[in-house]
């Protein structure tokens, strides 16, 4: 763990994100994408293409698993939407976990009467059934998915919209996040930002992205909370 930044962080409020913080989600996705390329006669993407897609929301990971060949059209892109929703959405779990440490923490911060938010670019019709199959579902006070509002991280809005429900300044809150969009939101909202290592970031280490925080494991995440 490094902690870059030296004040404590007041926290009453942890938002976090999903896709590569909270759930280890690349197995199922990438299966998703998969299917599809497969259906239309095309080579499957490699893991570590995929991970390096998620972050974006689903669609934009379907764009690029079929631009590896050629840019779809927006009616491919719905056609092959189709088919990706009906199957991640039947596979949602065959897969992915829970990173370790992760469920403890949630009860330990819970315990001490943060109120936590799940902030995820995922699509809530993906989203709430997967937090829920995991048991994660009920430690969040709010839920915002990638189409909850009118704009999704890496704008500020989902992290300011938190703060404004909770009625805290966004200095009280802290994201926990792994990639680029998650320190573009909490930069543009004034917000802090701890980033863990093991989540999708492409190739570019976490630490490149300058946050307040660096967790190896989201246990650590407990010693940097005042
Ligand atoms: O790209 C997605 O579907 C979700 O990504 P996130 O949970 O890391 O925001
Ligand atoms: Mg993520």
């Amino acid at each position: 763990m490094v902690k870059l930044n030296t004040e404590a962080f007041a926290a009453r409020v942890v938002l976090l994100d999903l896709d590569g913080t909270l759930v280890d989600t690349a197995p199922d996705l990438a299966a998703a994408a998969n299917h599809v390329l497969q259906k239309l006669g095309r080579a499957p993407a490699e893991m570590p293409v995929i991970r390096g897609f998620i972050g974006n929301g689903v669609r934009e990971l379907m764009r690029r698993a079929l631009a590896i060949q050629s840019d779809p059209s927006a009616e491919e892109l719905d056609a092959a939407m189709v088919d990706f929703s009906q199957y991640y959405g039947a596979h949602l779990l065959d897969h992915s976990v829970i990173y370790p440490g992760v469920r403890g923490t949630l009860e330990a911060l819970q315990a001490q009467g943060r109120e936590l938010v799940c902030i995820t670019n995922k699509a809530a019709a993906f989203t709430v059934p997967l937090l829920q199959r995991l048991g994660l579902y009920d430690f969040f006070g709010l839920v915002l998915s990638g189409d909850s509002l009118p704009r999704k991280k890496p704008d500020p809005l989902p992290l300011t919209h938190t703060a404004e429900h909770f009625h805290q300044p966004v200095k009280n809150c802290l994201l926990v996040g792994d990639s680029r969009n998650d320190t573009q939101a909490a930069r543009a909202a004034g917000m802090p930002i701890a980033c863990v290592t093991y989540g999708y970031n492409g190739d570019e280490p976490v630490h490149c992205l300058e946050p307040d925080a660096v967790l190896d494991s989201m246990r650590e995440l407990l010693d940097i909370l005042a």
